[in-house]
């Protein structure tokens, strides 16, 4: 049977968004500030946190995929689409669901400076250390996490549980 644990309330994550944009929006003053999202995953967290940036900015999205249906990483980055908008000395904040292993991110920070960025800076809502095999370092993290596989606010399970409006720990 699949049980979901509650883990992270709509107000706790909400709460979070708020001081790290905030913070986003402090060290991003005066520059070409671009907000990219990594698809699929990230979508609910990005369009709440770039309505409390208060600097003009502007939004893209990467798609990349690891998991498909299993709890475990496959170990391949696949990127599924590709940013629209040109790099080339912009400064990025790389806006991520989650960070496991850190396999995706650490592919997508050079895909990103392959392509100009001037810098890229991490923005993670969920930080879980359990699986770490790259140490990626994340700039801007929501909430540090410790075990179990999470869904919801975005995040799947075999593409289940992404509308869910809180976060849980699902166990089966
Ligand atoms: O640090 P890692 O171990 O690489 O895991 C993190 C990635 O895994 C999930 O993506 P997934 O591959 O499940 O794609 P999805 O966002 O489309 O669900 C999540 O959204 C992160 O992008
Ligand atoms: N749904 C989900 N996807 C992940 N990708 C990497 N870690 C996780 C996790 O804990 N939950």
């Amino acid at each position: 049977m699949t049980e979901l644990m509650p883990l992270l309330s709509e107000e706790q994550i909400h709460t979070r968004i708020k001081a790290v944009a905030q913070k986003i929006s402090e060290d991003h003053q005066g520059k070409n500030l671009i907000m990219i999202g990594v698809l699929k995953g990230a979508f609910i967290f990005l369009a709440d946190l770039v309505r409390q940036i208060s600097i003009p900015c502007t939004i893209d999205f990467i798609g990349a995929s690891s998991y498909g249906k299993e709890k475990m990483s496959s170990g391949h980055v696949r990127i599924t689409k590709d940013v629209d908008l040109n790099l080339d000395g912009a400064h990025v904040v790389l806006v991520e669901d989650i960070v496991d292993t850190g396999l995706t991110l650490s592919y997508l920070i050079k895909h990103l400076e392959n392509r100009g960025a001037a810098s890229v800076k991490i923005c993670t809502l969920l930080d879980k250390h359990e699986r770490r095999e790259n140490n990626v370092p994340l700039d801007y993290v929501c909430h540090t996490i410790q075990e179990g596989f999470i869904v919801g606010y975005g995040i799947d399970y075999a593409e289940k549980y992404r509308h869910l409006p809180a976060i849980y720990h699902i166990q089966s």
